[in-house]
């Protein structure tokens, strides 16, 4: 499914009306019957516990200026067909509307639907004859903090405590960026037309936005390939559809672990062996057929038969535990002939290692997947002088995965983790097609940019997530799924999906997500 901005929407919507040749009105009506059904669906649902079922629902439409207002007519229009009390309430007098909205106000005239309008100064809606509200004040189109009078009325509209429908978009949340203005409303239910907006996924938006039923109006999907949207909705039909992901992945009957592909992951040190455990662990789970596990020799001893389904490969360290002894050409000579390679989780730092992840950065020619540590060694890569900085590392000819977290993003990009998290789209698709990578910027919808301007916004996953570890079982779904022949879009991708899916099912068999710990994940999975 295609996440759009308004600007993109826009432009979408005039693409339909004007050279598809599908009239405004058609799609106005076609929206407003779509919010109409999704007010009965609530209705008829948990609505119904809360009102007196002897006589008709009543609802109030809050309609503003633009068109968003007109699909709010026109809802109010067959909620009335189905049955219901409905009144319109005008934030501003019904002359200003124009265009298609004009045309649905007249109707509405014509047809007598009751209606009243709103003034900032007058009395404020009486609350108490409503079931509930249908939020058309303000849509696409809005720019800046709602104005008055619209302000008040959001303001009323929420402390109401009435159930409230929004149509498209909740009035005063940013349909791009998912910031709430002050004020915004607050929706029960948003019903969003014709495609999934990116405000409506993006925290905290997506709170806000309460439940989200994207409806079709009409606009064909085409419109919005034809218009190059790149943005996506990651969800299964999207894995299916646009990557050619089946979850699960299939398996042919006559096959041998060999099919599956073997991942190399050197990861843990010290005082960080778990993350190791977790990647390794999870990159098993992940389906793949072997996965040889590199640790400095040190720990060799201790973690045999810790996870006894990989092979363990202790690599010469001088006896301290740690990677800053193993040269990187020890790494670059268990890694040939591997399927995917992942490097990072806990591994710790060390002067010079810039460099080391530089000297495999070329030797590796499997997929690489880089994580944690060694995302810091390649940030570091920018500000040392005996390292070139990072966008100065040559392309290299396999696939490079690199799953940063907003901190790390920051550190990559030289930026703060306020403006790493400001244009989580934008930045890691610029990275992306920057440095030839796919990149997964991790966080309260993940977000995988590819190196050919494609981006998907993940929907899966919950706060329990928020947990020592869990990135490094990432880490290693994505390098089994790379080794298996995934492509790095497709591994990130069903990787992140997959990753969110096993914490969702894993919170949801805890008490609280907060118990959550690393390791369900992968029992998960
Ligand atoms: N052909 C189309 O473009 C379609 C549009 N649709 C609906 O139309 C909406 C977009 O319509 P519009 O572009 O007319 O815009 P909106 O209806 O979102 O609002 C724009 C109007 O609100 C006023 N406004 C903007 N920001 C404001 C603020 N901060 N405070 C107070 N007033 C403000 C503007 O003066 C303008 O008149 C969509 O969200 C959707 O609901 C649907 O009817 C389907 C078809
Ligand atoms: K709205």
């Amino acid at each position: 499914m295609h996440l759009v901005t308004s600007k993109e929407m826009r432009e979408i919507d005039r693409h339909t009306i004007e050279n598809i040749g599908i009239p405004a009105l058609v799609l106005m009506e076609n929206a407003g019957r779509a919010i109409a059904e999704e007010v009965v669906r609530w209705s008829e649902g948990r609505g119904a516990e809360r009102r007196c079922v002897s006589r008709a629902p009543r609802w109030l439409v809050l309609v503003g200026k633009g068109n968003n207002g007109g699909d709010g007519i026109v809802c109010a229009r067959h909620l009335v067909e189905q049955g219901y009390e409905v009144e319109l309430l005008y934030a501003v007098p019904p002359e200003q509307l124009g265009g298609e909205a004009a045309v649905q106000r007249d109707i509405a005239w014509r047809m007598g639907l009751s209606a009243t309008v709103y003034y900032a100064d007058g009395a404020p809606p009486d609350w108490s004859r409503w079931d509930g509200i249908v939020d058309a004040l303000l849509g696409t189109g809005s720019a800046g903090a709602p104005r008055e009078p619209y302000a008040s009325l959001i303001r009323a509209a929420n402390a109401s405590g009435l159930p409230i429908v929004a149509a498209d978009v909740p009035s005063g949340l940013d349909a791009d960026t998912g910031e709430p203005a002050d004020p915004c409303l607050r929706a029960t239910v948003t019903v969003a037309l014709a495609f999934m907006k990116r405000g409506l996924l993006l925290y905290p938006g997506a709170e806000i936005a309460g439940e989200v039923v994207v409806r079709s109006i009409g606009i064909p999907t085409a419109a919005a390939e034809e218009r190059e949207v790149r943005t996506f909705v990651l969800d299964e039909r999207t894995l299916e559809r646009r990557l050619g992901v089946q979850i699960p992945l299939p398996r042919q009957a006559d096959t041998h672990k060999g099919t599956y592909g073997h991942v190399l992951v050197a990861a843990g040190s010290r005082h960080m062996s778990g993350a190791g455990l977790l990647c390794a662990g999870a990159a098993l789970r992940s389906g793949c057929g072997l996965v040889t596990w590199a640790v400095p020799q040190l720990l060799e001893l201790t973690l045999a038969g810790r996870l006894p389904e990989a092979m363990l490969r202790g690599l010469p360290d001088g006896s301290t535990g740690e990677w800053r002894n193993i040269p990187a050409a020890e790494l670059a000579v268990l890694a040939a002939g591997k399927q995917a390679v992942a490097i990072g989780p806990g591994m710790a730092r060390w002067a010079g290692d810039s460099a080391w992840l530089r000297e495999l950065w070329d030797a590796v020619d499997a997929p690489l997947v880089l994580d944690a540590d060694a995302l810091n060694m390649l940030a570091d890569a920018n500000k040392l002088a005996d390292v070139p900085p990072f966008a100065a590392w040559p392309r290299r000819a396999s696939t490079t995965v690199l799953t940063p977290h907003p901190g790390e993003m920051a550190r990559l990009c030289g930026m703060s983790v306020r403006d790493v998290q400001r244009d989580r789209i934008g930045l890691a698709r610029q990275f992306a097609v920057q440095h030839d990578v796919t990149l997964v910027l991790k966080g309260a919808r993940t977000v995988v940019a590819t190196p050919d301007s494609d981006a998907y916004v993940n929907t899966t996953g919950n706060p329990g997530m928020a947990t020592g570890g869990a990135g490094d079982v990432l880490a290693g779904v994505i390098a089994g799924l790379l080794a298996q022949g995934l492509t790095a879009g497709q591994a990130a991708a069903a990787g992140v999906f997959l990753h969110g899916t096993a914490g969702d099912l894993a919170a949801a068999k805890r008490p609280s997500p907060g118990s959550l710990i690393a390791g369900d994940i992968i029992h998960e999975l």
